[in-house]
């Protein structure tokens, strides 16, 4: 949907308004409506998993090992597999990256879609145990190459997306969604298991107060990173700082309220810690979708072409003006040939 352009609100849910983006494209198969529908059942069910978080191991959902003594699947674990099954059935995909297998995962011919689908099935896996939001990142793209997909046919760019989005079990379920018309958020009603739009088209404020980084990493950090952040300290009217340790929560709380979100390198890990294919480009998308910015300090982050599924690439996103006083100190450092 175009930004400015009325949209009915009224009770509109996710499954009725992906249906009502397809009628725009007058060539549209429904193949992308499908597969956004196995991707809204797998958010779903992970949902359902989290909010049992806890007290799942006693159920035999989640856990290592249940009051029967029986193995059973651990919170991130059972993520994927939902992730993967739904997928699969959907036959809209015919090859998948996530976070949690080292290979791309091949979808059996007779199930084939053209669609890649990347994701992470379960971000800030560290907070599950204290209970403190998590989520759920994905990015679709389509099968460029005729013939049997190969890891080739995953290393696309971000600006290859067909479609992106996130889903956030904080202290309720919201997915965030674009598919290349602006971004639009859906607020996961449980009494009737229905995604309703409440933030239609999101838009990212040029300029807010809080920065959101791991500053317990001050000492492994870069000259720019290092000027930047102190800056936001000074004055009559600093930033407040936020950082959840959840890339979702933090991305989505910088869409929300604006700001800046940083994962840069540092010394021991001159690549970041995100990784380019599931968690960089989706949130990029995203933010760029909604009139923000997302650099990895030498380039847009949707230009950079992946050499490997698991790559990772530091990563500063959210309000434009934050976005571009970042990139100003970045160049400066440049210039004089420090960085
Ligand atoms: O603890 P750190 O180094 O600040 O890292 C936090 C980052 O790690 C992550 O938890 C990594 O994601 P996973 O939990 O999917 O591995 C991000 O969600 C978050 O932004
Ligand atoms: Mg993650
Ligand atoms: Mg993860």
């Amino acid at each position: 949907m175009s930004s400015g352009q009325a949209m009915d609100t009224n009770c509109m849910t996710l499954t009725r308004y992906i249906l009502q983006e397809q009628r725009k494209h007058k060539t549209a198969t429904g193949d992308l409506t499908q597969l956004l529908t196995a991707i809204q059942a797998a958010v779903k069910a992970v949902s359902s998993a989290v909010r049992k978080a806890g007290i799942a191991e006693l159920y035999g959902i989640v856990g290592e090992v249940n009051v029967q003594g029986e193995e059973v699947k651990k919170l991130d674990v059972l993520a994927n597999e939902l992730f993967v099954n739904l997928l699969k059935s959907s036959y809209q995909t015919c090859l998948m990256v996530s976070e949690e297998n080292e290979n791309v995962i091949e979808v059996e011919t007779d199930k084939h879609g053209k669609y890649i689908v990347t994701f992470d099935p379960l971000d800030g896996s560290s907070n599950i145990d204290c209970l403190v939001s998590i989520g759920s990142i994905f990015a679709i793209f389509k099968k460029q190459s005729s013939g049997r997909p190969t890891v080739q046919d995953a290393l696309q760019a971000g600006n290859k997306v067909v479609a992106a989005g996130y889903a956030l079990y904080g202290s309720a379920t919201m997915m965030v969604l674009s598919t290349g018309n602006g971004v639009n958020g859906f607020l996961l009603d449980p009494a009737i298991g229905e995604f309703i739009l409440t933030d239609s088209s999101m838009k990212v404020k040029p300029r807010g107060k809080i920065y959101s980084i791991n500053e317990g990493y001050q000492g492994k950090w870069d000259q720019s990173t290092l000027e930047y952040v102190n800056s936001k300290k000074e004055g009559a009217k600093p930033y407040g700082l936020r950082y959840v340790g959840s890339m979702v929560a933090d991305v989505h709380r910088t869409l929300k309220y604006g700001g800046i979100f940083m994962y840069p390198a540092t010394t021991d890990a001159p690549s970041g810690k995100l990784r380019l294919l599931y968690e960089c480009i989706p949130m990029a998308y995203i933010m760029t979708q909604a009139g923000g910015a997302a650099t990895t300090g030498k380039e847009d982050v949707l230009d950079v072409v992946p050499t490997k599924i698991h790559q990772r690439v530091p990563i500063v996103l959210g309000s434009t003006e934050d976005v571009e006083d970042y990139l100003q100190i970045v160049k400066k450092h440049t210039d004089k040939g420090e960085m």
